[in-house]
């Protein structure tokens, strides 16, 4: 059994790969083993979890998720806890493993209650796993409510309840006031959805168990790529080894976004970093910051730089960005200026051609700036956001970072998009992009390939919010830029 961290390394398959992964397992090990392991694994995660725990209450559904957790209770039961099962299906009606397994609950003394009971130290979700099909109803929903608005530690058997393993999309409502400490434990393949859209809150901390299974011939539709590798600079190198990177933005009244990109370069450890605002009066030197070289936007010979361009750039980013498509050596596409592309056929068809011209461009939506990218509704984008970044880097030959829960990185398909797992809620305040942004410059401007400076700069962004300390002023974006590491 293995903990999930924002440091692991590890393929995710989809639902249709882990049940062809399943069913090869089943048919090489005698019947119900992987039930009675996976079982096995739910009570011994339970007992870390909450080894005090006398009353645990598993909720059984009406599939193999509900057998899992009916083999769960057994297990409790012979270790002296008590299990309570309430089960939502039809004893007629279930699989045959589920039933062996619900045999096996009751013959070890396992109470079965029509009710949940009055407390609980421990709550399992084992109502539905990788086979829901649709919302949930009636005792079910109620059930995964009850649960969520209690302070005891929910742990979800396989996938948490409604979750879509493929997509991270959940038909499950939030309890308003949710209390409860999550942890699931995912079987034989770890799944997408757990890592991306509702999936990082609804699942909590991850725990993966192959069920004696591993390795696997079915190719993979994302990963977690964990932590980049230190790059330590050689001692004879100098500023021309790190590259140059101009940001291009901060229209009138929006010059805090270009100069909070610059300081993230600057920080995240490019050579040189020039400033190119587009507000005609803004200052020509930032005394906080005299590092960055501030320059009038439409000066900047950007053929030998990498281009950070859109922060704050308002609509006035539309005039420069038939240059900066044009002329950028490589190119951050960021906010304002991915709006302004999505409202232009002719900027679309100079964005492509870049690609054609072996010239590297990552983009960084957010949903909205996503959808407006692949004219859609920000709610198509949350529903499957690993297509939607895919469709993003396809359509527009770009290295694709659609951001939010579960940051994805999605390149040419040469490899599966990466899922990302550092950052975290300190991040939701006003300037996080334009550091991020920032931040992708620097290392794109060391000529690291566009998918690796981007997968680096995303797990880098979010590693500081990770490790800002508890009780620490705000994660401000601009004390987020001045931790942006190398
Ligand atoms: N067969 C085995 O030996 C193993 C099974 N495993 C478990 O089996 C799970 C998959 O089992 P299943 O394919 O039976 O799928 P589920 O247990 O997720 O549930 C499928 C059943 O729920 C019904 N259903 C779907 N959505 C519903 C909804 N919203 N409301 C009410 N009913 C709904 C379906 O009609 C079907 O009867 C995995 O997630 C995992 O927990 C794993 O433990 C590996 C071993
Ligand atoms: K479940």
């Amino acid at each position: 059994m293995q903990c999930i961290t924002s440091a692991t390394v590890a393929d995710l398959f989809d639902i249709a790969a882990t049940r062809r992964i399943e069913q090869a397992a089943a048919a090489a090990l005698p019947h119900h083993t992987l039930m009675q392991r996976a079982g096995l694994a739910v009570a011994r995660l339970a007992m870390a979890v909450a080894p005090h725990a006398r009353t645990i209450w598993i909720a059984c559904g009406p599939g193999n998720n509900g057998g899992d957790g009916f083999e769960a209770a057994a297990q409790l039961q012979h270790r002296g806890f008590l299990p309570i099962v309430t089960f939502a299906g039809d004893e007629d009606r279930l699989p045959p493993d589920a039933r062996a397994s619900l045999q096996r609950a009751r013959d070890a003394g396992v109470i079965f209650a029509p009710e949940p009971p009055a407390t609980w130290d421990l709550a399992i979700d084992a109502l539905l796993g990788i086979g829901a099909t649709r919302p949930l109803a009636n005792a079910m929903a109620d059930w995964l409510r009850q649960m969520h608005a209690m302070a005891s530690p929910v742990l979800s058997v396989d996938v948490p309840s409604g979750l879509n393993a493929d997509t991270g999309a959940s038909s499950a409502t939030p309890h308003p006031g949710a209390l409860s400490p999550r942890f699931c434990l995912t079987f034989l393949t770890l799944k997408p959805g757990l890592f991306t859209a509702k999936g990082r809150d609804a699942a909590g901390t991850v725990w993966f168990d192959d069920l004696g299974c591993s390795g696997t011939a079915e190719s993979p539709a994302a990963r977690l790529a964990g932590a980049p590798a230190d790059a330590p600079r050689s001692h004879a190198s100098h500023k021309g080894n790190y590259g140059d990177v101009a940001v291009i933005g901060g229209a009138p009244g929006m010059a805090g976004a270009a100069l909070l990109a610059g300081s993230a370069a600057l920080h995240a450890g490019a050579g040189r970093v020039f400033v190119g605002l587009l507000d005609p009066d803004a200052a020509a030197v930032d005394l906080a910051q005299p590092e960055l070289m501030l320059r009038d936007a439409k000066a900047l010979d950007l053929s030998g730089m990498t281009a950070v361009c859109g922060c704050g750039g308002g609509a006035d980013i539309r005039a420069v960005l038939p240059r900066v498509l044009a002329t950028a050596a490589a190119l951050v596409l960021d906010a304002d200026a991915l709006n302004a592309i999505a409202n232009d056929g002719a900027l679309q068809a100079q964005l492509a051609s870049r690609a054609r011209r072996g010239r590297p461009t990552v983009i960084t939506p957010h949903p909205l700036e996503a959808a407006r990218l692949l004219n859609c509704t920000a709610a198509d984008v949350q529903a499957d956001r690993l297509a939607a970044a895919r469709q993003l880097a396809s359509r527009y030959g770009v290295v694709a970072v659609l951001k939010g829960s579960g940051t994805v990185i999605a390149g040419d398909g040469s490899t599966p998009p990466v899922l990302n797992l550092t950052g975290n809620a300190r991040l939701a305040t006003a300037g996080t992009g334009d550091v991020l942004a920032g931040m992708i410059g620097a290392a794109l401007a060391t000529q690291r390939p566009a998918f690796e400076a981007a997968r680096e700069a995303v797990w880098r962004h979010g590693h500081i919010a990770d490790t800002w300390p508890a009780g620490a002023p705000p994660l401000t974006a601009g004390a987020l830029a001045r931790q942006a590491p190398c």
